[in-house]
């Protein structure tokens, strides 16, 4: 039987460790097998994470052929055949078709037919859960993705939309039982919101499409 007192541990780069444990720490190791250094080479963009990952999920997989653990995660390499919908707030639409554009893009390029897309525009963020419940308790999507983008302004206003866009989206996910995918951003300003669909800091809405392959995947392939 083999030893679990010192497992074979890799060390993730902070970007890496970012998308696969946003919450870890510094110091951390990826518990579950060795991965050789030199094979992984990184990027904050969402392709940049896609190849991260499907290098880490083969050299995974080798790694666990010998333990008797049955481990799964989703796959970005089966997008076609699965249907997504996006929901999309207008409110700070200079953002969202941004962020829009991003999430359709990475769909397309990871096999998703544009015929089984569906984008479902609603007024703001706040108005986001119910609709993603409604769409995902239809059956006809594999995943929800939720897009919206909450600027902070003078009065608390921010945080009553930002929360319950966030719970609306995370209660829609459990209520329908399909997964709803949050890629509502919660900014300072438009300068925080622009760097985050296409400037400096990427676009979220490219990423939380990864998120959606995934989490779609995983119940298609492994939860069903
Ligand atoms: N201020 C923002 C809003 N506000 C509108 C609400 O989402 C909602 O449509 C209204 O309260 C009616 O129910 N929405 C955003 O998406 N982003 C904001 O910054
Ligand atoms: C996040 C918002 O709802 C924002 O537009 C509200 O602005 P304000 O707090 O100045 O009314």
């Amino acid at each position: 039987m083999k030893s679990l007192a010192s497992p074979p541990c890799l060390r993730l780069t902070p970007t890496t460790r970012r998308h696969l444990h946003p919450r870890q720490p510094s110091s951390a190791c990826y518990p579950h097998g060795r991965i050789k250094s030199n094979s992984l080479s990184f990027s904050s963009s969402a392709s940049g994470f896609a190849s991260t990952l499907a290098v880490v999920e083969k050299e995974l997989r080798s790694s666990f052929v010998t333990d008797a653990v049955r481990h799964v995660t989703g796959s970005l390499m089966r997008g076609e055949g699965l249907r997504f919908a996006i929901v999309v707030a207008r409110f700070n639409e200079v953002v969202t078709k941004l962020l829009l554009e991003g999430a359709i893009e990475t769909f397309k390029k990871y096999s998703v037919r544009e015929e089984d897309i569906q984008v479902v525009w609603v007024p703001g963020s706040f108005e986001i859960g119910v609709v993603a419940q409604r769409l995902g308790k239809s059956g006809n999507f594999n995943a929800v993705l939720c897009i919206g983008a909450v600027i902070r302004g003078d009065t608390t206003h921010y945080d009553a939309v930002a929360n319950s866009a966030a719970s609306g989206v995370l209660s829609a996910g459990i209520n329908s039982g399909v997964p709803c995918i949050f890629g509502v951003l919660t900014c300072e300003d438009m300068d925080q919101a622009l760097n985050r669909s296409g400037g400096k800091a990427g676009n979220k809405g490219a990423e939380t499409a990864l998120t959606a392959l995934e989490m779609a995947s995983l119940f298609e392939h492994h939860l069903k």
